[in-house]
């Protein structure tokens, strides 16, 4: 029996995570799913599941839990806390980390999983852009695996060969192409673009996901975090990812070779596939998602992304090429807009506004030889940075 660690249990990937696990009871047993406040759900997962441990990170939500789980026979045993989550990161009992935390939240016990060894299903994109030199390190010095959950990169790892580690030239990649759908603001009227509201830039035209990562979307920054996400796990540098406009989100990602081959995964919108995937890999299980009808889909278009419209592209890319901390502080600028802009205090202009302002604010540094508390620092004075321009453009 495969032990499994849900970190996120009750957020989207999280839940995707569970139905899969479900469909296979006599493979994978759940050890400990994780939440921060929404311990109503989190409870109502350990009734069904039934792990050794349940954390909520926040403690006023731990103790509802141990309320909500009083009566329950064979309760998990509640912890609170970062300590708790990297403490069920690194269980014994836990072969599988999915690690579905939105947010730099998630490096600590993302980090804790990879040098416990564990096999990483690695979700949450924000720890390699805040720490990637450190994550891969603690990959390859603990022996874990590491398994792309985002759909573009699993792709990507589903189109190269095994060895792809040995470096993507050596075994004949030319570039990889990285699929984005656009978001719903593709075509909407850029000089109207700060009249985008909260509940406008969630609604995705083509997958259902958290809020932060659905504005990310919106704004076309999860592309550009997927690019120095696809940097680290693939070992390879933005002039070799080019960002491809797909808005039916059928193809993932593809991959281009130098005999001009160009290798693709196909799919529908539904991240069980990639996270079925993870899971079973090298073995293929089911995952619940619906065969392709590539008649209903009936079309595949691509274009080029428009940078006027989405700079916060643009400004992941250049964060990707200058490295040092600018992208730990080019992440840590946009959770802090993306924040301000779901309680309305900055429109969707301000975002990329907020993002340029901190990195133009703090000095680029080096990451060579710093530790996690670097980082921690780094990201805490980019989020101090970032109140500071949120407040300004609202006043
Ligand atoms: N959703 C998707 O389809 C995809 C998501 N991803 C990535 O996966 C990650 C999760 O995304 P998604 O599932 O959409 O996010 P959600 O917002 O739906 O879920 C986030 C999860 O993280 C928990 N959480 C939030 N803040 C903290 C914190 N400070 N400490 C501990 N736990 C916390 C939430 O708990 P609570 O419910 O209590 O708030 C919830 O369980 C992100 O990094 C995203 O970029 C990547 C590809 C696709
Ligand atoms: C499902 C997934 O992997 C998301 O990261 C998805 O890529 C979001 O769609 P966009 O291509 O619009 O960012
Ligand atoms: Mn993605």
């Amino acid at each position: 029996m495969i032990g499994v660690t849900v970190l996120g249990a009750t957020g989207s990937i999280g839940v995707s995570t569970l139905d899969v696990l479900a469909r296979h009871p006599d493979r994978f047993q759940a050890v400990a799913l994780t939440a921060n406040r929404d311990a109503e759900r989190l409870a109502d997962q350990c009734r069904q599941h039934r792990p050794k441990f349940a954390v909520m990170a926040d403690a006023d939500a731990a103790a509802r839990l141990r309320d909500l789980l009083a009566d329950m026979s064979g309760r998990p045993e509640i912890l609170s806390g970062i300590e708790g989550l990297e403490q069920v990161a690194a269980l014994p009992e836990t072969d599988y980390v999915m690690a579905a935390i939105v947010g730099a939240a998630g490096l600590r016990p993302t980090l804790a999983a990879a040098r416990a060894g564990k096999r990483v299903l690695l979700a949450n994109k924000e720890s390699l852009v805040v720490a990637g030199a450190m994550l891969m390190q603690a990959v390859s010095d603990s022996g874990a695996e590491l398994l792309p959950i985002d759909s573009e990169h699993n792709a990507i790892f589903q189109c190269l060969p095994p060895n792809f580690a040995d470096g993507l030239p050596r075994v004949g990649v030319k570039r990889i192409l990285l699929t984005a759908s656009g978001g719903p603001l593709r075509e909407w009227p850029v000089d109207q673009l700060s009249s985008v509201t909260p509940e406008q830039a969630c609604a995705h035209p083509t997958w259902a996901m958290g809020r932060k990562i659905s504005v990310d979307s919106a704004t076309m920054m999860n592309k550009g975090l997927e690019v120095i996400e696809a940097c680290w796990l693939f070992g390879t540098d933005t002039d070799h990812i080019q960002v491809v406009v797909h808005p039916q989100s059928v193809i993932h990602s593809l991959v281009q070779y130098e005999d001009g081959s160009v290798l693709a995964q196909l799919g529908n919108p539904d991240m069980r596939t990639p996270i079925a995937h993870a899971m079973g890999w090298p073995e293929r299980i089911d995952s619940g998602v619906a065969p392709l009808d590539l008649f209903a889909v009936a079309h595949l278009d691509f274009q080029e992304p428009d940078l006027m419209r989405f700079p916060c592209l643009g400004l992941a890319f250049e964060s990707a090429r200058r490295g040092g901390t600018a992208p730990a502080v080019l992440n840590a600028a946009n959770e802090v807009a993306v924040a301000a802009f779901l309680d309305r205090r900055v429109d969707l202009p301000g975002i990329a506004a907020v993002v340029a302002d901190t990195l133009e604010a703090l000095p680029n540094e080096s990451v060579a030889d710093k530790g996690l508390e670097f980082l921690l620092d780094v990201d805490r004075r980019a989020r101090e940075s970032a109140e500071h321009a949120v407040r300004a453009r609202a006043a």
